[in-house]
């Protein structure tokens, strides 16, 4: 991308030649969520941050993106939040920050932007699905994750409702869902055929029962090995979309990515897509045309051991974004529409030297 850029702007500089405008190639919202209420390791409140610091604006903006910035929420830390059933840490404090993200995410898709989500910890999908749903109720969930985050409260064994999004938003899990004091406000709005989960590898007893008994579709990493990340994005987008194009959510959890690439986050899982997977992943769904809101969740700049780490971690994720929204490995239309002649080349270079 920034050879490209850099090649452009040589040939600004040098030859005053621009190429035709550029095609505009998504309008994006980017809401920072930076909270950590839904487990237990802090400093996941700092990824909006980290992201935004490694270039996230001006990455899109080059892809032709145009680009609204709403900043990052403020979260209201609830007190005397006590567990749910002695085990579910800070419903009340995740609950009002779903709430106000769910008004966040369904305000950028009802402005006509494509939301993008910085998290924060995975139980922000809850707000962040719910939101997009009230613009889109008819959208599919694409759940990118070594975890599949499916636990209800009554089945988690951490506590973290980062463990758990997932079940408070699927219909047919309700009648297993008990009313967690600041979740009232919640409704239900995907139907277990409506997601997809790819890159599983650490499931619980009852996240297993519940993708089994649910009928959920699923590409655990042994799946991506026997298939390949070709045939599992064929058969995701045959499951969500077939003939009838719907909006697609994408969530992806940077823990998806092998921790050997992106180690600064709070529950690293080995056995991880590479690289190349995960962007073979973005540039598909970017393809689909249908991509309508996006998270990017739990980089933990604090988990960081070196530099290193939290740039390889950081990059990752400004790169599965770029790739979800029209970066793409073999170049793109759009950047260079024409080829400058010696005859352009030698009026616009009078022209500048002249000036
Ligand atoms: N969003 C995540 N990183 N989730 C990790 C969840 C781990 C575990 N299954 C739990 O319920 O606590
Ligand atoms: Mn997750
Ligand atoms: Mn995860």
């Amino acid at each position: 991308m920034s050879l490209q850029r850099g090649f452009t702007e040589l040939l600004q500089k040098r030859l005053g030649w621009f190429p035709k405008q550029r095609r505009l190639v998504h309008s994006v919202g980017i809401i920072g969520a930076p909270f950590s209420y839904g487990q237990k390791r802090r400093g996941v409140e700092g990824g909006p941050r980290a992201i935004r610091d490694a270039g996230l604006t001006e990455r899109l903006s080059g892809l032709g993106c145009k680009v609204y910035d709403y900043g990052d929420l403020s979260f209201t830390t609830v007190p005397n939040d006590t567990p749910y059933n002695n085990i579910v840490h800070h419903p009340r404090t995740v609950g009002l920050a779903n709430q106000s993200l769910t008004e966040a995410v369904s305000r950028a898709v009802g402005d006509g932007h494509l939301s993008i989500m910085l998290g924060g910890d995975h139980s922000l999908g809850i707000g962040s699905v719910h939101g997009h749903a009230q613009q889109r109720p008819d959208l599919c969930v694409i759940w990118v994750d070594a975890h599949c985050d499916l636990n209800t409260p009554l089945t988690s064994m951490s506590g973290n409702l980062h463990g758990q999004p997932v079940s408070f938003l699927i219909r047919e899990l309700q009648d297993k869902i008990p009313s967690l004091p600041g979740f009232s406000w919640i409704t239900p709005c995907i139907s277990a055929k409506d997601l997809v989960y790819i890159g599983l590898r650490d499931v619980d007893p009852a996240e297993y029962y519940i993708l089994k008994n649910f009928g959920i579709r699923y590409f655990s990493m042994k799946e991506v090995d026997q298939l390949g990340i070709r045939k599992v994005m064929e058969r995701t987008f045959d499951h969500l979309i077939g003939k009838q194009k719907r909006p697609v959510h994408l969530s992806f959890d940077v823990d998806a990515i092998d921790p050997s690439l992106a180690p600064a986050t709070g529950t690293p899982v080995i056995g991880g897509l590479t690289y190349r997977e995960g962007m073979y992943i973005a540039e598909e769904i970017h393809n689909t045309g249908m991509l309508s809101a996006m998270d990017l969740v739990e980089v933990n700049p604090k988990l960081a051991a070196s530099d290193e780490e939290l740039n390889a971690t950081v990059n990752i994720a400004v790169d599965v974004i770029s790739f979800s929204l029209g970066q793409a490995r073999e170049g793109s239309h759009g950047k260079c529409d024409e080829l400058p002649t010696p005859s352009s080349t030698y009026a616009t270079n009078e022209q500048t030297l002249r000036l």
